[in-house]
């Protein structure tokens, strides 16, 4: 018989990058994030918005197992939070960068941090190691400041050092909260552009985003949440009234983050456990 009157095979499901079931997060057993529920299909660029204090922030938090589900499932490429240990697939950008105990580091050093899950243990960096943290230095505009104190930076600088400590592990999936909160609008166009080449190279981009900017090319699906409930989940609305106009009044908490040096930053890593 020949091959060609065979049925096609049915087509592999798609297994999503983040699928969250029902999940509820709480501090002080306060419900922060309430019955949330949403998939994330590979590839997929997807905006977190919402007010202040709405529970964005917690809800990615919760999705890379950085604080515990109260109650719900989270799976990341399929596998259950607590099984996931692929960790080198995944880049994250917390809201502020934060080195702790006062520890020195260049901005050279802490984005090659990123590239540990990469590496292999015990043994030097090597060419490509090397590569990919120059590539994301330059990436982010901050070549020329690798040997510098990051506690000298700017908060907008920093959160330019996070996204590169993130690039530099050569992830396919950013999870982002505010990268662009306190970056300047030349820095902000150019990680633009870099978020739109690693989305046309495949990767999966969840990002907490109070506006969305220059992103908005890039975001054909925003998650709205409201007082930790998932309010909307679709295409994001043109900004518009008081959020289009210049100075709006919503609260950032970075606005004037390029102007002065932040606070001691800490590196923050999802557990491993
Ligand atoms: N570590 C914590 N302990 C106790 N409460 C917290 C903690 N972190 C956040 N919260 C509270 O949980 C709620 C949700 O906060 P979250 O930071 O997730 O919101 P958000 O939408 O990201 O806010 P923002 O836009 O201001 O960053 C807020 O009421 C906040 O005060």
């Amino acid at each position: 018989m020949s091959s060609s009157t065979q049925p096609a095979a049915p087509a592999a499901p798609v297994v999503p990058a983040f699928a969250a079931h029902d999940v509820v997060v709480s501090y002080d057993r306060r419900p922060v994030v309430r019955g949330v529920s949403f998939e994330i299909a590979p590839g997929e660029t997807v905006a977190v918005m919402g007010p202040n204090g709405s529970g964005k922030s917690t809800l990615t938090r919760a999705l890379l197992g950085l604080v515990p589900l109260t109650s719900g499932r989270v799976s990341i490429c399929g596998t259950p939070l607590r099984r996931f240990r692929d960790w080198a697939r995944i880049g994250y950008v917390p809201q502020r960068l934060s080195v702790g105990g006062g520890v020195p580091a260049t901005v050279r050093e802490v984005v090659a941090s990123g590239r540990i899950n990469r590496r292999r243990r015990f043994r030097p960096a090597s060419a490509r190691d090397r590569a990919a943290v120059s590539d994301a230095l330059a990436a982010v505009g901050l070549l020329d400041r690798a040997d510098d104190s990051v506690y000298g930076l700017s908060g907008g600088q920093q959160q330019r050092v996070l996204i590169a400590r993130a690039l530099a592990g050569e992830p396919d999936i950013f999870v982002m909260d505010e990268p662009m909160a306190g970056v300047d609008a030349a820095n902000q166009q150019a990680l633009a552009r870099t978020l739109e080449a690693l989305s046309q190279r495949g990767a999966t981009v969840l990002l907490v985003l109070h506006e969305l900017g220059p992103l908005q090319p890039l975001i054909g699906r925003a998650l709205t949440l409201d007082n930790g409930t998932l309010v909307g989940d679709g295409a994001p609305h043109s900004p518009e009234g008081d959020c289009a106009a210049p100075g709006h009044d919503h609260v950032h908490p970075h606005a004037d983050a390029d102007r002065r040096p932040s606070a001691l930053p800490v590196v923050e890593v999802p557990r491993s456990a």
